[in-house]
């Protein structure tokens, strides 16, 4: 029997280049126990993904101020310290560096996403400014400007007490530090070889393998019932 995933998306599903692998398309669909897609993203990014791998939508979204188990959404965190850092930030001078690209932030609920080659120093000084009700994520692809109440990780035992599993059940595997807290809360964590040092060093096992060959040594080992290729820490 095959155990219950939580996968990040960007880094950890997609390729270098930041296109979905098209082995999630193989391997996800008939999983045979849970698939939680646990990501930075927008509540509709896992949702779609879900849907066209046939799954239900069992997501964590927005680094965990959206999460939606059983055809139930809950949004957990407050947008309103975040999104008046940004107004701070953006009268500082700052942009938030997605040119005319809406999607980005469009759907976002609870946090706002600022891209990674915006000004990191003063978007920095800005949420250091106005205190400990708003944090900052690097995750490689985007900061995130949210409440430091939620992470992926309290979306996972939530989901996983919504579907009756234990959380220590779920495998995990992930690439930055919005994985942390997810690494924490799965039993069993792997980092693929592309994490940033911080979920490389939260992880049980970092994988040989980067993106998702990394991912899908884990899902065929798993399925083969041998142990995935890695450095044990
Ligand atoms: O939205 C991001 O910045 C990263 O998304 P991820 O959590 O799926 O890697
Ligand atoms: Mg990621």
């Amino acid at each position: 029997m095959v155990p219950p995933l939580a996968l990040d998306i960007d880094g950890t599903l997609t390729t270098a280049d930041g296109r979905l692998d098209s082995r999630v398309l193989e391997l996800l669909p008939d999983w045979e126990a849970h698939v939680v897609l646990a990501t930075g993203k927008a509540f509709p990014y896992p949702v779609a993904l879900a849907g066209f791998l046939g799954r239900d939508a069992t997501v964590i979204a927005e680094n965990g101020g959206v999460v939606h188990v059983d055809d139930e959404t809950s949004v957990l965190a407050d947008p309103a310290v975040p999104r008046a850092v940004i107004e701070a930030f953006l009268d500082r001078g700052g942009d938030l560096g997605w040119d005319d690209d809406e999607t980005v932030n469009r759907w976002r609920e609870t946090e706002v996403a600022v891209a990674s080659d915006a000004d990191e120093a003063l978007l920095r000084e800005v949420v250091a400014a106005a205190g400990d009700d708003v944090t900052v994520v690097d995750t490689g692809y985007a900061f995130h400007v949210k409440s430091p109440g939620v992470n992926k990780g309290d979306g996972l035992a939530r989901v996983a007490d919504a579907l009756g599993v234990d959380p220590a059940e779920f495998v995990a595997v992930g690439d930055s530090e919005n994985d942390v807290s997810t690494f924490e809360t799965a039993g069993t964590a792997y980092a693929v070889a592309n994490a940033d040092p911080a979920a490389t060093a939260a992880a049980d096992v970092v994988l040989e393998a980067a993106y998702m060959d990394g991912t899908a040594a884990v899902l065929e080992a798993l399925s083969a019932g041998e142990t995935p290729p890695g450095r044990r820490r």
